[in-house]
């Protein structure tokens, strides 16, 4: 599975915490980050991460864009909700395109631990179905 992993400032330190208790699981999929949130996962577990530019440069577009292009699967962004971010509208964008496509999104820890439980158990799969579009399509 593609797996994009996303933290605002506040929140990056958990985020690496909760990658670092789960890096069994991450190891065996794909990763994905914006900018500084996987040069810091990467340097503490050492887990290959591909980046893309930094949040407030872009990247949460990119990551978007990925979405849209259906190709990621899941979306584990931990959000800073009392923190002002400039780049608000592409942080809302991102949100929205999971919900257009479908892809699961986990906005806090206690989403994530269940989301990445039901990976391990399989219950994602359904996102590698070549048809799941019409699986899912209203
Ligand atoms: O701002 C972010 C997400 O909106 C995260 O970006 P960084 O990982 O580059 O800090």
């Amino acid at each position: 599975m593609n797996i994009a992993l996303i933290a605002h400032d506040k929140k990056k330190k958990n985020l690496i915490d909760f990658v670092t208790a789960y890096q069994n699981i991450f190891k065996e999929h794909q990763l994905f980050a914006t900018g500084t949130t996987g040069k810091l996962i990467q340097k503490e577990t050492g887990l290959t991460i591909y980046r893309f530019q930094s949040g407030p440069l872009g990247g949460d577009q990119q990551i978007g864009a990925k979405i849209a292009n259906d190709e990621m699967d899941m979306i584990i962004f931990f959000r800073d909700p009392l923190t002002a971010q400039p780049h608000e509208p592409d942080v809302s964008a991102l949100l929205r395109l999971c919900d257009v496509y479908k892809v699961p999104l986990a906005t806090n820890q206690a989403s994530a631990e269940i989301m990445v439980r039901g990976l391990q158990n399989g219950w994602l799969d359904w996102r590698s179905i070549k048809d799941k579009r019409e699986i899912y399509d209203d």
